[in-house]
């Protein structure tokens, strides 16, 4: 299977209503861990590279070639999109659908709508000529994104029409009351205004910030027109967690593989559990 764009995927998605994760790189493990638990839980999946991680993780090539030879390696036939997150401007766009990359988010949501627009229209061309599809962000999501420290602007139902209209993008992530990290306190979603947006534009819509959403809000999102949710701070989480433990334990371990290898596995069992709660699994 070679990595597909997130078109079929998402529209299949929102027709069935669930959802398909998308899941964060932040290394080899991460990529092995992805692609092994959507292959065992034959589930979609859509990997990223936000761009703040990208230089972090060697490049957009390098990201590709990790991906691309992995699947060959796995013997990998579920759906796989390689997903710039958060994409910072036009020309990064450009440089991950060079490299590879089947799908783009150009994050303009720190910009005027019109330039939003602008941006996300410049994108959509360029990609759609190379079979490569386009997620926008409308509104924006708390806190840490793409290093701009933020508070949460719900999305505009008049601003989302004018960007879908204008642009024809693929999936829209329209801020609605989530936060990207850890939430303080119960996060409160806009499901009046989601559901006005979802009727509205008439795509796919994307979660940001999912991690720690609870299970019932997740999946009255997904009933409301999300059909791509993004998980990075679980995952990272439940790295750390098995890292730290082991390391404490063990205070003369050095092998790599004896804490790496477990840090994968929490991983999987972490993307896994995502799986199910958005409905993917046996979906590919
Ligand atoms: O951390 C990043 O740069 C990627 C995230 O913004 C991702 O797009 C996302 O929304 C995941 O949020 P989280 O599950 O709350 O970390
Ligand atoms: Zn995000």
């Amino acid at each position: 299977m070679t990595i597909v764009n997130m078109k079929a995927m998402l529209n299949h998605a929102l027709e069935n209503e669930y959802a398909v994760p998308q899941f964060n790189l932040n290394g080899l493990p991460w990529a092995k861990a992805f692609l092994k638990s959507a292959q065992a839980e034959q589930s979609p999946v859509i990997i990223a590279a936000s761009d703040r991680v990208v230089d972090f993780l060697g490049g957009f090539s390098t990201i590709f070639v990790m991906v691309n030879e992995l699947m060959k390696e796995y013997n990998i036939t579920v759906p796989v999109a390689l997903h710039l997150d958060h994409g910072r401007s036009v020309e990064r766009c450009k440089a991950a659908i060079d490299a590879g990359f089947t799908s783009v988010m150009i994050d303009g949501s720190h910009a005027t709508i019109a330039e939003n627009i602008e941006m996300t229209k410049a994108v959509t061309s360029y990609a759609h000529s190379r079979g490569v599809t386009v997620e926008a962000e409308v509104g924006t999501v708390g806190g840490n994104e793409d290093g701009l420290i933020g508070g949460i602007q719900y999305a505009k139902l008049e601003d989302c029409v004018a960007l879908v209209e204008e642009t024809g993008v693929d999936a829209l992530a329209a801020a609605l009351g989530s936060v990207h990290g850890q939430y303080v306190g119960e996060p409160k979603l806009g499901f009046k205004e989601m559901s006005a947006i979802s009727v509205a534009v008439g795509i796919p819509l994307v979660l940001h910030g999912a991690s720690g959403i609870p299970e019932d809000q997740v999946k009255r999102a997904i009933k409301l027109g999300h059909a791509k949710i993004n998980i990075n701070t679980e995952n990272n989480i439940a790295f750390a967690e098995v890292l730290r433990h082991m390391l404490t334990k063990n205070q003369t371990l050095f092998d790599p593989q004896a804490y790496l290898n477990p840090g994968q596995t929490a991983i999987e069992v972490a993307a896994i559990a995502k799986m199910r709660e958005f409905g993917s699994s046996g979906k590919a």
